[in-house]
């Protein structure tokens, strides 16, 4: 409990099921004396999904001694919760509070089962109640935010599962009762970290009016999107919350989702699909053919993509090439790629990016892929050239070419591997990583260390960042802000 507040958690469940050769009075004094957070008693049964395997009168007699020591809120079993609440109105001080809960395993049931399960835990008598389930997909949590928004008592629901995340991160909006996390010593599938909670989604902060972001993706739980733009919408004063959305069917999850969410970055493996989904592209991202931000427009809920990683990208390498002082002086009006080759690993969504923001920019493009039919088709539209990817490490660039890696080359946890021969890597003028983690990959080191300029992935995540905040919020993004939550958390 000590460690949970200074974690920096409200309140803290304790679970006596766990409690070794438990002693209800005994126990139950030792915990409740100068408790330093309020507290959930629950004492969950074998039956229900606990530990607890013993006599069911010893259970309730244990939680009845929890009222009497002051515990803040009891959570009993719908099933249980009849008998032990006419003993428990008797003995509970006025403050206490009796959560009736409820966990659905398996498959989501509809909006009528649900609502009639609400109903009948209503009728227990409940001062809250809480009702869990497992999420298969993202959109069986459209029941939950309905039941939230409908609900006459205090109401705490959630799916489990990396699907059901943004329950807990989004169920303050709707009005939920309370958010569960997790400790750092405890983490539970699905229920967001206390220290996210404190870090990223603060949910103290989160009302009816709060606009709701999200970032599509599979895998979405690696991106660092939400440890920076959550704080930046804070910063500025923004009522917004940037929340992870685990996608598995991008049809399904905008037929659903139809007019909820204000806005989306899409990450992989979405930023092709997702353009069947938008009702309008921005040029730029309709020639490159992938799109990474999506805003509905307010005016008419209509959904138009952007693509803010090609000049995120492409500025990052043009940037740290003037900062080098490698123009002259006429060349400081065109671009200091105008002109060079540059050798792209990878011709994904980060690789089409970078073609097109090259090409833009007057270079000669050259592209390898394990795909090489897809390394071609890219090639064709940026009048560039494919090389099959097995080529590449016997390519000798001409002096003073840019490299690009758009592949997951030497991501974590593949650290070790580098796109390209090392002995090549002097050749280059300079090096660029589309990969953040880690912040400097083996690629950049060796290029470093053989004299390169490198501009790392985390360059292009800021940047690309940067101009999905001016998209989300229609401001000006905080860069200093938004470069001190990068040094610091990256
Ligand atoms: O490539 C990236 C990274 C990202 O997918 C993430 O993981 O946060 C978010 C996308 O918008 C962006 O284009």
């Amino acid at each position: 409990m000590i460690e949970a507040k200074t974690q920096g958690a409200d309140l803290v469940e304790i679970r006596l099921d766990y409690i070794n050769d438990f002693q209800p009075r005994q126990d139950l004094e030792i915990l409740f004396k100068d408790k330093p957070l309020p507290v959930i008693v629950v004492f969950r049964p074998k039956w229900d999904g606990g530990l607890y395997e013993g006599d069911e009168n010893s259970r309730l007699n244990a939680l009845l001694v929890a009222l009497e020591f002051g515990a803040d809120y009891i959570d009993i079993e719908r099933k249980a919760a009849s008998g032990f609440l006419r003993d428990a109105n008797q003995v509970k001080p006025c403050d206490s509070k009796i959560i009736v809960s409820c966990n659905v395993d398996g498959a989501t049931p509809s909006t009528e089962e649900l609502e009639h399960l609400v109903a009948k835990m209503q009728n227990t008598g409940a001062d809250i109640i809480k009702l869990v389930t497992d999420a298969t997909d993202i959109t069986d949590l459209v029941q939950q935010f309905k039941l939230l928004s409908h609900c006459q008592v205090p109401l705490v629901t959630y799916s489990r599962g990396e699907r059901g995340l943004i329950s807990q991160l989004l169920c303050p909006k709707f009005g939920g009762f309370l958010v569960y996390g997790t400790m750092k010593s405890n983490s539970i599938p699905g229920l967001p970290t206390l220290d996210s909670l404190i870090q990223a989604y603060k949910p103290e902060w989160i009302n009816e009016e709060t606009t709701v972001f999200g970032l599509i993706s599979k895998p979405v739980g690696h991106s660092k999107g939400p440890l920076l733009h959550n704080p930046t919408f804070r910063h500025v004063g923004y009522n917004g919350v940037y929340v992870p959305m685990f996608v598995d069917d991008l049809k399904e999850f905008f037929r659903v989702y139809s007019s909820d969410f204000a806005g989306y970055s899409v990450g992989f493996p979405y930023k092709e699909a997702v353009t069947a989904f938008c009702d309008e592209i921005h040029p730029l991202a309709q020639s490159i053919g992938a799109v990474n931000t999506i805003i509905r427009r307010p005016k008419d809920g209509k959904l138009v993509g952007y693509n803010t990683d090609c000049e995120a990208s492409i500025t990052a390498i043009e940037d740290a090439i003037k900062q080098r002082g490698c123009t002259n002086e006429e060349a400081s009006l065109t671009s200091p790629l105008e002109g060079k080759l540059f050798v792209l690993a990878g011709a994904g969504g980060a690789g089409r990016a970078l073609a097109f923001g090259a090409r833009s920019r007057g270079a000669c493009i050259v592209v390898f892929d394990i795909d090489y039919e897809r390394a071609k088709s890219l090639a064709h539209s940026v009048s560039g050239e494919a090389r099959p990817f097995e080529e590449i490490v016997n390519f000798s660039p001409p002096q003073g070419a840019i490299l690009a890696n758009a592949t997951p080359i030497g991501m974590h946890p593949n650290t070790d591997r580098i796109p390209v021969a090392a002995e090549t890597l002097g050749v280059y003028q300079l090096v660029f990583d589309s990969v953040y983690t880690p912040r400097k990959t083996r690629l950049l080191k060796e290029a470093e260390a053989a004299g390169a300029i490198v501009v790392s992935g985390v360059e292009m995540f800021l940047r690309q960042a940067m101009g999905q905040f001016n998209l989300f919020t229609g401001q000006e993004a905080p860069e200093d802000f938004m470069r001190e939550i990068i040094l610091a958390k990256f």
